[in-house]
């Protein structure tokens, strides 16, 4: 793939949802943890990692909040306005790039991230040349359901291979642009840059990361989140 500087990478952090799972307030990047809100914990991550360069934040057409904040006067942020979907938000970010960047996609919700799996996602996938991803390995027996009565059980699967995908994922910017817009414009539903790869026929690398990268989801995501965001500020 292109010859890119990978000590200039570009983040897109996707921040335009209205967190419907997390019943709060306000959408679910603005609660905070200690005195900051999820979205800075996030956007402090990706700032202080040496091969990231420039952050584009993707909010909604709605979003009163972000602009208020003192990191959106930050140098290294660019802000953009998001869609419908993540995927549609993604979309929005990625015209921001050229076609030869390098996009690390990873979620505002995922404050958690650790810089030395970031590091070595870089590292794996520019020196394999091929996209990739952070994931887990799934430690629970999984559960098929039946479709037309899904809390009962039809099967378990065999776990051996499955993987659960998390952020970020790091993608050529043309590529990944191209295969969404594809996607999107064929109606198949896009939960992750990787989906949008396979759609095309690509094969992302898993890079297995800390099973703490928890996307803040739920409302009992969040007592997790800032245990785990204290745990790493006393660790460093
Ligand atoms: N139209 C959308 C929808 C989601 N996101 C972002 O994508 C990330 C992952 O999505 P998710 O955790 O599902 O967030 P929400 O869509 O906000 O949550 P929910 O599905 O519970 O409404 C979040 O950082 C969210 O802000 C986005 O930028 N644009
Ligand atoms: C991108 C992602 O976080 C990988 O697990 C996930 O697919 C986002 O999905 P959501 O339904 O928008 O939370």
């Amino acid at each position: 793939m292109h010859n890119v500087n990978t000590n200039h990478i570009t983040a897109i952090v996707p921040a335009a949802g209205i967190g419907s799972r997390m019943n709060s307030q306000v959408p679910k990047q603005y609660l905070k943890i200690d005195s900051k809100t999820i979205l800075e914990h996030t956007l402090n991550k990706l700032l202080t990692h040496e091969q990231i360069t420039k952050v584009i934040v993707v909010i909604s057409p709605e979003d009163d909040i972000f602009n208020t904040l003192s990191i959106a006067l930050h140098d290294k942020i660019n802000v953009t306005l998001g869609g419908k979907t993540r995927a549609d938000s993604v979309l929005a970010g990625l015209q921001l790039l050229n076609d030869d960047q390098w996009a690390l996609v990873h979620d505002a919700a995922r404050p958690c991230v650790d810089h030395d799996d970031i590091t070595r996602l870089i590292t794996t996938v520019i020196n394999k040349k091929q996209g990739g991803l952070l994931a887990t390995r799934l430690s629970d027996t999984i559960k098929r359901a039946y479709q037309d009565n899904d809390t009962v059980v039809d099967y378990s699967e065999d776990r051996t291979y499955l993987w659960g995908a998390a952020t970020p994922q790091l993608f050529n910017a043309g590529e990944l642009r191209s295969c969404l817009q594809q996607a999107l414009d064929h109606g198949v539903a896009i939960t992750d840059e990787a989906s949008a790869i396979e759609y095309c026929g690509g094969h992302p690398l898993l890079i297995e990361c800390r099973r703490d990268n928890i996307k803040i989801t739920r409302p009992e995501d969040l007592a997790l989140a800032t245990f785990y965001l204290t745990k790493q500020s006393l660790n460093r």
